[in-house]
This record gives C-alpha cells, sequence and structure tokens, in this order.
C-alpha cells in the first residue's frame, strides 16, 4: 500500500491558483523530491501535505486514510506527520533531550527516555543531551531536529529545504546520513528542493514543477535519461541541442553525420527535431585537420569545460582529458545511446 497518496490537488491563495491537479503517490520507505524553481510550489503542497494549507480540489491520504478532501479535514497535529525545517525551528531555551522529546509528553517517564538514548544514539549526538542548540553546530542543530521528528515515529516525514543551511562541504555527508537514518528505520519522506544536486543526492524519486504542476514524476534516473521536454531536461542538468532529421527507426542525421539510437526512436522518418546532448555525451579528441575548435576552457578538477565550435555551432563538452587547451583543432564522437530528440 502506498503511504502517501495525492489525487487531482488543487490550491489556492485568496482565488490565485498555485497547485494544479497534482497526482503523487509514495510508497512505504520512498523518499521524493519536490523540485523545481522559486515560487513553483512546492512548499504549499508540503503545507497542504501537514494540514497547514487548504486545498480546494482533490484528497490527500495517508495509508488509505483521508486527511484533506471529501468534505473531511484531519488537523494538522493528528496526521502522524513530521516536519523539519531549513532553520530547524529549535526550541532555545529547551535543551536537546528536551527539544526531542517536545512531541512525545504523553509517553510515560521509562519509554520517554529509552526514546531519548535511541534517537541519541541514531543522530550521533549521544553525550549531548543536556546542552542548548545555541551550543552545538548548524549541522548537529539539524540532526537534533531529525531525533525531534522522528521520536513522534510518523508515518511520514517532511522536509523542507532542510539543508540550504548547511555548509556545501559537510552537506553532501549529511544528506547521505540522514536518508541512511530514514531507510534503516523505512520512514517515507516528500523533501523540498530547488536544488537538482540535493534531489538526485537524498531522494529515490523527483517531481519536477513548473508553475504549480507536476510535469514529470519518477525515478531520479529515469528523469534525467527521458526527459518529456526542454524544461525537464534543462532544470536536471546542461545541453546542447542539434538539429537533427529521423532517417530511420535507430538514426538520425545532423550537420556532422549519423548517430545511432540503442533504442527505437518511434518517430516517422524524415521527421525533424532537436537532439539532446549531455556535455559529457561528446568525446573531443586533438586531431590537426578535425571540424571543430576550441573556442573557450575551464578546468574544473577532475574534469576539463569545453566550448568547441564545430561549423556554426558551440557545443559544451565535459571531458576527462584535461590537456586540450584554446584554441587547438578538434574532432568530436558521439557513442550510440538512446537518442532524446524533442520537437
Ligand atoms: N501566504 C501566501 N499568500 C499568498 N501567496 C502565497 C503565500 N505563500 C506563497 N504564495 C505564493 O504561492 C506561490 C507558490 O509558493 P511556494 O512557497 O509554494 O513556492 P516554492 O516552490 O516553495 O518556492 P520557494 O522555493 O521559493 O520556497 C508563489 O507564487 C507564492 O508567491
Amino acid at each position: 500500500m502506498s503511504t502517501l497518496t495525492i489525487e487531482n490537488v488543487c490550491s489556492d491563495y485568496d482565488g490565485q491558483v498555485v497547485l494544479r491537479h497534482l497526482d503523487l503517490t509514495l510508497a512505504q520507505g520512498e523518499i521524493v523530491a519536490l523540485l523545481g524553481p522559486s515560487g513553483c510550489g512546492k512548499t504549499t503542497l508540503l503545507r497542504a501535505i501537514a494540514g497547514l494549507q487548504a486545498i480546494s480540489q482533490g484528497s490527500i491520504s495517508i495509508n488509505g486514510q483521508t486527511l484533506s478532501g471529501d468534505g473531511v479535514f484531519v488537523a494538522s497535529e493528528q496526521r502522524g506527520i513530521g516536519m523539519i525545517f531549513q532553520d530547524y525551528a529549535l526550541f532555545p531555551h529547551l535543551t536537546v533531550a528536551d527539544n526531542i522529546l517536545f512531541g512525545v509528553n504523553e509517553l510515560n517517564r521509562t519509554v520517554r527516555l529509552a526514546r531519548l538514548e535511541e534517537m541519541l544514539e541514531l543522530v550521533k549526538l549521544t553525550g549531548l543531551a543536556s546542552r542548548y542548540p545555541h551550543e552545538l553546530s548548524g549541522g548537529q542543530q539539524q540532526r537534533v531536529s531529525i531525533a525531534r521528528a522522528l521520536a513522534y515515529q510518523p508515518e511520514l516525514l517532511l522536509l523542507d529545504e532542510p539543508f540550504s543551511n548547511i555548509d556545501a562541504q559537510v552537506r553532501n555527508d549529511m544528506m547521505l546520513e540522514i536518508r541512511a537514518i530514514l531507510k534503516q528505520r523505512n520512514v517515507s519522506a516528500v523533501f523540498v528542493t530547488h536544488s537538482k544536486d540535493e534531489a538526485f543526492v537524498f531522494a529515490d524519486k523527483l517531481a519536477l514543477f513548473k508553475d504549480g504542476a507536476i510535469i514529470q514524476h519518477g525515478e531520479a534516473e529515469a528523469l534525467y535519461r527521458a526527459p518529456r521536454d526542454r524544461y525537464v531536461a534543462d532544470f536536471l542538468g546542461a545541453g546542447n541541442y542539434l538539429p537533427i532529421v529521423v532517417t530511420s527507426s535507430h538514426q538520425v542525421q545532423y550537420a556532422l553525420g549519423h548517430l545511432s539510437s540503442t533504442e527505437e526512436l518511434f518517430l516517422p522518418i524524415g521527421s525533424q527535431g532537436q537532439l539532446l546532448l549531455r556535455p559529457q555525451q561528446i568525446e573531443i579528441y586533438p586531431s590537426i585537420n578535425g571540424r571543430g575548435c576550441i573556442v573557450q576552457r575551464h578546468f574544473l578538477g577532475t574534469v576539463c569545460h569545453y566550448q568547441v565550435q564545430i561549423g556554426g555551432v558551440i557545443l559544451d563538452v565535459s571531458s576527462q582529458s584535461t590537456t586540450l587547451i584554446s584554441g587547438q583543432q578538434v574532432d568530436i564522437s558521439i557513442a550510440a545511446h538512446p537518442l532524446v530528440i524533442f520537437s
């Protein structure tokens, strides 16, 4: 059974529609990222799931129980949902222990103490129970907020940009660490971010938003490899677009020759389109009589980013060969792969 089911959800602020017919399901233990640019409605959906925002149409349910919609509205505190915010939202006057146990006051003292020890161990804060939030680093504070959300044993965890205040150097490790905790506990989670990089690291699935609608939803890799349009393709990574003509079920022609697709194209022969080529799908190599010329080079550590002028086109190329220089003649090759073509 899916933990969370969102069906045809619409929502507005004073008549201004901000969520448009959203459908999304989340299986037990799955992590989905709501991804998209600022103002596209990600936080509004998170708030609607939490019961902090009314919906005007559709329904939201957890484990088959309706929380919003069909004339039902379950209060936020009765939804069995934990929330983690960007600013951690810890109580500054409470110790780590009291912050973690804040939502489980009704449990008896023995169970509460056992829960506290379990949570401290889980988030690697054992020994820091009597500290106050201002005596912790940002990363430790974020772990307290995670422990607090999990202490309550929620059906579902909602995370609103929880990593944006964490130093870039430790962010990746922190995301992997928290992801491992959620996986270990089989907790389902909805994670809001505008960063594709965070979404790739933290989530199993992506729901990509545009103007209050979900444009495409699925496994991160599937969206990256088979984006349904240029909006999705561009949001998930840099790309070059080359005009092509389809010449067979597995082949296209472009300005420099033919390219093969390892999957059937399902496009009429003779049809025209724009071929998506990610910078790392183009290989460049030095060639005295090469058709291309390097016009820009940026060294990025393990790879180099080049701009290659070839015919009238400039291609962005990401290459592990870092020894090429600006002005050098080069040629390119593109290995057969499942071609992505937009009309
Ligand atoms: N309280 C509010 N009253 C009126 N309009 C609002 C309110 N909160 C958000 N909006 C509007 O609703 C739209 C969606 O906002 P939302 O915060 O859900 O976007 P978001 O994708 O989470 O953006 P961000 O990444 O910047 O947080 C925006 O146009 C925003 O201006």
